[in-house]
């Protein structure tokens, strides 16, 4: 696993290489204090920029308000990249192509050349919409992920998946695109709110029960230090997380195999969310933590792994103030929206199961009365 590598001060940093490859490779700083740097990392990280160069600075209307946005535009400006800021509404309805679209022409109406990075500044949706433009303005830009929330520092920053909704889904259009650095500046959370904190934690979760049992009970104690904010437990929490993704990213860049581990939970809520309209609005975070609880139940039921663990697990859940259960949709509305998941094969949809705290499989031959099983053990 790639080493969450102490630097000066209390920054930490983590080297990602995609697929191995050290060509690909781009540093996550984490650490307190370090949106005030944007613009001399983003130089560093973007050759050739610091000389009458452009970027595109896509952020959201939440950020603005705060004035992350400005401060952001600011340091970028001061480091002689002539920056154009471009403000996207909240919301996961809002991340589909037609957002998309808007930005590209925002992009091109800028003179963004080539060598002119796009630069996300917000949470998992900013993130996968400006990855995704940064993947197809001309045919690929440089791309720089400044991640503000704490799902985004811990998970959608880093691994380069970005894409959109569509009316089918979520996620379903595309590309895999690395950024060249991912700035996390932890004080950044002092903002967010406490439900989107736990929404990260669910991320963080997730990662501990695939691949590190001590950093899920690491999670459980220290959950009141991240509501708190304090910069240090977080810091400490987004390099850990940062590290795992790191390292099945480095092993499984396309999801060819165990980068699929990633998606413990998400077979389940991408389903939750993409059936919003029939059941509750639920954020990502949340759907991912009833997603988590549906797919232990499962394991469990299916006899692959021990029933204690899907008490530890929901404890796990419920200290981070996450839901277990949900409001959802009818079962099939809900079975016949994970059909499209990203990893079915053949029409068969294939799960990430839980088999102990830290380790996982893929299951591919799931019965369907038990998924309806596990929608029902998870309904409220
Ligand atoms: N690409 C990936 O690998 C990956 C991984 C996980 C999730 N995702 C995607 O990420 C999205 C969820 O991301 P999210 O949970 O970050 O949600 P989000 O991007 O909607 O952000 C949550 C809310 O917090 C606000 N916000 C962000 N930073 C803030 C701050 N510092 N202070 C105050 N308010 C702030 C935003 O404006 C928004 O209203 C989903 O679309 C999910 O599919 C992608
Ligand atoms: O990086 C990954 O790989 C993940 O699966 C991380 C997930 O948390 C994230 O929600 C991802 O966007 C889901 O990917 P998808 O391919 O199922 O859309
Ligand atoms: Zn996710």
């Amino acid at each position: 696993m790639p080493d969450a590598a102490p630097t000066a001060g209390s920054e930490r940093s983590v080297r990602v290489t995609p697929g191995g490859d050290a060509g690909l490779g781009y540093e996550v700083a984490v650490g307190p204090g370090l949106l005030g740097g944007l613009g001399e990392r983003v130089a560093e990280a973007v050759p050739g920029l610091a000389s009458g160069g452009r970027a595109a600075l896509i952020s959201d209307e939440s950020l603005e308000a705060y004035g992350h946005t400005q401060r952001a535009a600011k340091s970028l400006q001061a480091a002689g990249i002539d920056t154009t800021v471009m403000v996207i509404p909240v919301g996961e309805r809002r991340k589909n192509l037609k957002t998309v679209g808007h930005l590209l022409d925002l992009c091109l109406d800028a003179g963004l050349e080539r060598g002119h990075p796009v630069v996300a500044l917000g949470g998992g949706i900013v993130g996968d919409v400006a990855g995704f433009v940064a993947a197809s303005l001309l045919r690929g830009v440089p791309f720089v992920q400044c991640p503000t929330t704490l799902l985004a520092m811990c998970d959608a920053s880093v691994g380069g998946k970005t894409g959109v909704n569509t009316k089918q889904g979520k996620n379903l259009v595309g590309a895999f695109w690395q950024p060249r650095l991912v700035l996390a500046d932890v004080d950044l959370l002092a903002t967010l709110p406490d439900a989107e904190l736990a929404c990260g934690l669910a991320e963080c979760l997730k990662h501990g029960i695939i691949r590190d049992a001590a950093l899920f009970r690491f999670i459980v104690e220290r959950a009141g230090a991240f509501r708190s904010r304090d910069a240090a437990a977080l810091t400490d929490l987004v390099a850990r997380n940062v590290a795992i993704k790191a390292a099945v990213v480095a092993a499984d860049e396309r999801e060819r195999g165990e980068r699929a581990h990633l998606n413990l939970g998400h077979t389940f809520a991408h389903a939750i969310e993409a059936t919003w309209r029939l059941g509750k609005a639920y954020r990502h975070g949340e759907a991912v933590a009833i997603g988590i609880a549906a797919a232990t139940r499962m394991a469990a039921a299916l006899g692959r792994c021990p029933e204690a663990l899907v008490h530890e697990v929901e404890a796990g859940l419920q200290a981070a103030a996450l839901p277990i259960r949900g409001d959802l949709a009818p079962n099939a509305a809900l079975l016949k929206v994970m059909l499209r998941d990203k990893k079915a094969s053949g029409g068969r949809v294939r799960f990430v199961l839980p088999t102990r705290m830290g380790a996982c499989e893929i299951v591919g031959d799931v019965p369907e009365d038990a998924v309806a099983a596990a929608w029902d053990a998870v309904r409220a």
